[in-house]
This record gives C-alpha cells, structure tokens and sequence, in this order.
C-alpha cells in the first residue's frame, strides 16, 4: 500500500473501470486468498491507522462489492476489538458472491448488522471516530438514490473522519464528475482518504476528484507483484516528471536556447488590451531558465515599458523563427491570424496556446500545417496548451463532453493534430502520439485564475528550448506549474505574475 502524492516517484499506472474489470477478473482465479478478503484486510489496516483510537466505527455497505469490501473490513476491525456497526443497504441474499461471503463472516464474527442509519451513534462520533464509505466503487453507474443520498448526507455531516473505499460514492471513477451533477454533500462522499484498491483510476485525479477523495492510498492487492502478462495495458500514468534545473557550468546564454513570445494584442487595434498575457508567458520563459528570451507584441510599434529589462523586444517581421521557440497566441487577439500561418510553417519548435488555439479551430487549412510539423524531416516539436473549452473547439465538441472523458479528448486531439497536447485544468492530461499518457497530479484551485495559463505556456516554451521533447517538456511544465502553487504559502496571493517569478 502507498500514498500516491504529486511527489510520487515511481511510476503508477491509472486504469478506467474497464482495465479494473479486466485487472480483476485476470487476478481473480490466481489469487487465493481472494481479492476481496485482501482489499477488507487493507481496508482494515489502514482504518485501524488513521483513527488508532477510535470509539466507533461506522461503515455504510452498499448492495455490491465495494459493500462486500466494508463487510470484510468491518469483520477483521471487530476481530481486533473495536466497535464497529455496518449498515447494509439492500438485502443481504442479494449480494453478488463474494459480497455475501462477507456479509456472512461479518454475522459469524458477531458484527452488529443493521438495515438504516444508526442516528444515535452518528450524533456521538467525534472526530476521533470513522466512516467507512463502502457504498459503491466502480459499480457506480448512476445518480445516488433518494435512501442513498441520506445516508451520504449524514455521512458527510458526521463529526468522523470518513475513509472511502476504492472511490468515494457518487463520483465517478472514470471522469471525476459527479454522478448526481453536482458536488453537494447529498450526491457525492466528501472523503478525508481515499484507499483505491487493484489500480488507480483516473477519476481521482480530475474534474471533482481532486476535491472528495482526501488524500490517496493505493492496494494493488498483488504481494508479490503481479505477471506482466495479467496487467492490461495502462491508459495513463501519473506525472512524475520533475524538471531538473541545474545547468553546467560550462555553458552560455546560447547553450540554454532562445524563445520568442509572439502574442498580446494591444487595445488600440480592436478595443481587448491583452498584451500582459505575453508578458506574462515571457516572464515565465525567463524563469523557467531560457538563456534569451524575445517579446514581441503584435500590431505594437513601441517598445512595451511594463515588459522586464531582462527581456528582448522585437517586431514579428525581424524575428527568425527557424531558429526559436515559439510561443504563440497568448493574448493574441485577432492580430494573431496575421502571422500564424508564418509560425505554423517556420518555428523551430512551437508552442500554440489561446487565440493561436482559436484560430487554428477555425481554418482546416491550419490545422493541417500544424499536422504536417510532424512530417517535415526535423519533426518539429508542437505542444499545444488548451483549456477544456479551447479543446472542444478544436475536436467539434463542447466543454462539457470533453470533460466527460478527459483521457479521451487529449488523446483525440494529440491523433487529429499529431502533436503534444496538455489538456489544462484539474487534473492537465499531456498525451502525445506513441507516448505513454500522463495525468499531472500537482496543482491546485488556486491556479483557476487569469493568467496562469500563460505562464504556462511561457514555461513549456522554455523547457523546448533547453532541449526536451515535446512530450517532456509538457510533463516537465505541467509538473512544476502545479508544484509552485502546491508550495504557495496559504496567506500569500498567489497571481499568475507572481507565479512566473516564483516558478523552482
Ligand atoms: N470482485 C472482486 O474481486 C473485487 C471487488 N472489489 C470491490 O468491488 C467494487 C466493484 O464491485 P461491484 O461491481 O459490485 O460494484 P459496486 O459495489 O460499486 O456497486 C454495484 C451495485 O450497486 C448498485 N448501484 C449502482 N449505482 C447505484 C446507485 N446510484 N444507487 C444505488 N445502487 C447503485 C448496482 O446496481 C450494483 O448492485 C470495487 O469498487 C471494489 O471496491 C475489490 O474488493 C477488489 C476485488
Ligand atoms: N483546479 C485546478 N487544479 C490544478 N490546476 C488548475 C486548476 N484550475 C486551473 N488550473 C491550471 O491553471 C491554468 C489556467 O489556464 P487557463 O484556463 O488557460 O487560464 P488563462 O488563459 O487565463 O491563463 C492551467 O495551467 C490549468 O491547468
Ligand atoms: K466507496
């Protein structure tokens, strides 16, 4: 069992319901003893950890196998000596087979059984308590019902902590939406921990799964590691990539490559003055270690005075973009249109954010110049930094679908496009074609502000440019864009400007 944190080492590999379905059924005949009487016995261990001196504990089973994993936890936690009440929702002769097999250890072994809620033990519980949260796991595949929104509810307004089994009830483990449509403490187990049993599921990590799971712990339930044979091939891994900053010393400006910030349409062309954006992303370029970096502002003749000395200004026509980083459409406006097809032809390396994003949805024609970057002798490494929103745009879609099945649409749009893709939000994918698919893990609410998007960008641009992939260069951003605000003291306003100057 390991606690799975933005700073996890190792690889881990992220399953939907699907590969834990094929995971289990593949583990299942081989293992004895069986996986539910490991994943109770986990489940056991770990609750016995969190509340050692727990009074009560309270574990709400549903009428599936996550139900049979509560039981057999409750079973062991009993054996041990504390006093512990399962509610079983539905009817015991129902459960599928392992579940019942459970439920009847749990009678043997003398566990007080109930069919409602115990309302008094729920009015004493301290937070000294626990909840057992083992009322639906993959199983979930629709809204709560009304009996089982009452008891989530009363669950979540318990003074307990409350330990989730496998996934938090209500949420679900493929997407990270909440089945009941929104995250209210009626539809969705608000969790202190998570334990995820046989592999992680990408749900954890995105849309509202990063708010109700509390911290996460993985049980492979394979002791001893399981064939290779009997794993189904990942649909992502977590981001593990952290970037490593140190230079030689026997290098120059030159050896840390150079990026160009093309984007921030100022207000006297069509009224939007958003040429902070590129300042923004060029100050991040900076600080993620570029040895040079160049602003240069569209339809803006002067000099920009709010940019830093440290930066360079040049008009786009005076810029050789066969020799940069490009990091284009932050703030881009309209003006962006005027030089994207020069920049899709000619960057070295390219990173297309915002209205760059925009505009290409809009033109098939750019779109296929985008693609034919992959084609061209040099494979010339594109990275392209939507929001949900932009994402959809580019595939067809809408927002809402994209964040139905995030895994998906960074992968659609990584095959459509044949480039790198960060799928920004909670919980970024980074997929890129013939590349293993990651989750960034690091990160916070805090991020969901203006700006940050940019430095994002400004950042990716500057890792291209010292040299990795495409693919590494998104993970490597992606990872330390979140780890700056993961690190953000919490009296401390954290802005998009501050964020690019704090970026370690
Ligand atoms: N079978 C096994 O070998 C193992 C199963 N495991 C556990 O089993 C879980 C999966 O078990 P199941 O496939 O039985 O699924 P669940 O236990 O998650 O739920 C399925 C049951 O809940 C009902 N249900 C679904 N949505 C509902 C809703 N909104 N309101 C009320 N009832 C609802 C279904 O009709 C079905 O009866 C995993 O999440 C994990 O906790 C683990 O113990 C690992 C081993
Ligand atoms: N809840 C969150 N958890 C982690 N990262 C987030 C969260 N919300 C937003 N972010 C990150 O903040 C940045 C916001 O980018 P974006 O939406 O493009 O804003 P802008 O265009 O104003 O800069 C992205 O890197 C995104 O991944
Ligand atoms: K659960």
């Amino acid at each position: 069992m390991r606690r799975l944190t933005p700073t996890v080492s190792e690889p881990v590999a992220v399953l939907r319901k699907a590969g834990v379905r094929a995971q289990e059924r593949a583990l299942q005949a081989l293992s004895t003893p069986s996986l539910m009487t490991l994943a109770g016995l986990s489940s056991a261990h770990l609750a016995l950890a969190l509340a050692p001196h727990a009074r009560r504990i309270w574990v709400a089973a549903g009428p599936g196998n996550n139900g049979g994993d509560g039981l057999q936890a409750a079973c062991h936690l009993h054996q041990w000596g504390m006093r512990v009440q399962v509610s079983l929702m539905g009817s015991p002769e129902q459960l599928p087979t392992d579940a019942r097999a459970a439920w009847q250890n749990a009678l043997r072994a003398g566990v007080p059984i109930h069919s409602s809620l115990p309302h008094a033990w729920l009015q004493e519980m301290t937070d000294q308590d626990l909840c057992i949260d083992a009322l639906l796991g993959i199983g979930s595949d629709r809204p709560p019902s009304d009996v089982m929104q009452d008891w989530i509810e009363q669950m979540n307004q318990c003074a307990a902590p409350i330990l989730a089994l496998d996934v938090p009830t209500g949420l679900d483990a493929d997407s990270g939406q909440i089945l009941g449509g929104s995250p209210t403490r009626r539809h969705v187990v608000h969790a202190d921990t998570t334990l995820t049993l046989l592999a992680a599921k990408p749900g954890l990590f995105m849309g509202h799964g990063r708010d109700v799971c509390g911290n996460i712990w993985l049980d492979t339930l394979t002791r001893a590691g399981p064939a290779n044979s009997l794993v189904p091939p990942a649909d992502a891994w977590l981001n593990t990539a952290k970037p490593n900053t140190k230079k030689t010393h026997a290098s120059h400006k030159g050896s840390h490559g150079d990026v160009a910030i093309v984007g921030g349409e100022p207000m006297a062309l069509h009224g939007m003055g958003m040429t902070g954006a590129a300042v923004l992303a060029a100050q991040a370029a900076l600080h993620g270690g570029a040895g040079r970096v160049i602003l240069s502002l569209l339809g803006a003749p002067a000099e920009n005075t709010l940019a830093a000395p440290d930066l360079m200004q040049r008009p786009f026509h005076r810029l050789d973009l066969t020799q940069l980083t490009v990091v284009a459409g932050c703030g881009g406006g309209q003006a962006i249109a005027t030089v994207l097809g020069d920049i899709l032809l000619h960057s070295a390396r390219l990173v297309l954010d915002a209205d760059g994003l925009n505009a290409v949805a809009a033109n098939p024609d750019w779109q296929a110049l985008l693609r034919s970057r992959s084609e061209t002798p040099d494979q010339r490494a594109t990275v392209i930094t939507p929001h949900p929103l932009e994402a959809a745009r580019l595939l067809g879609s809408t927002a809402q679908e994209v964040q139905q099945d995030r895994l998906q649409a960074a992968q659609a749009l990584s095959a459509q496009l044949q480039c790198t893709v960060i799928l920004k939000g909670s919980g970024s994918v980074i997929a890129s074609p013939g590349e293993p698919t990651r989750i960034n893990t690091s990160g916070n609410g805090r991020l969901a502000i203006g700006g940050t998007g940019d430095v994002l960008a400004g950042l990716t641009g500057s890792r291209l440019a010292q040299g990795q992939s495409a693919h590494e260069a998104a993970c490597t951003a992606a990872w330390q864009h979140g780890n700056a605000a993961d690190h953000w003291p919490s009296n401390d306003a954290l802005t998009a400007s501050r964020l690019a100057e704090r970026l370690h």
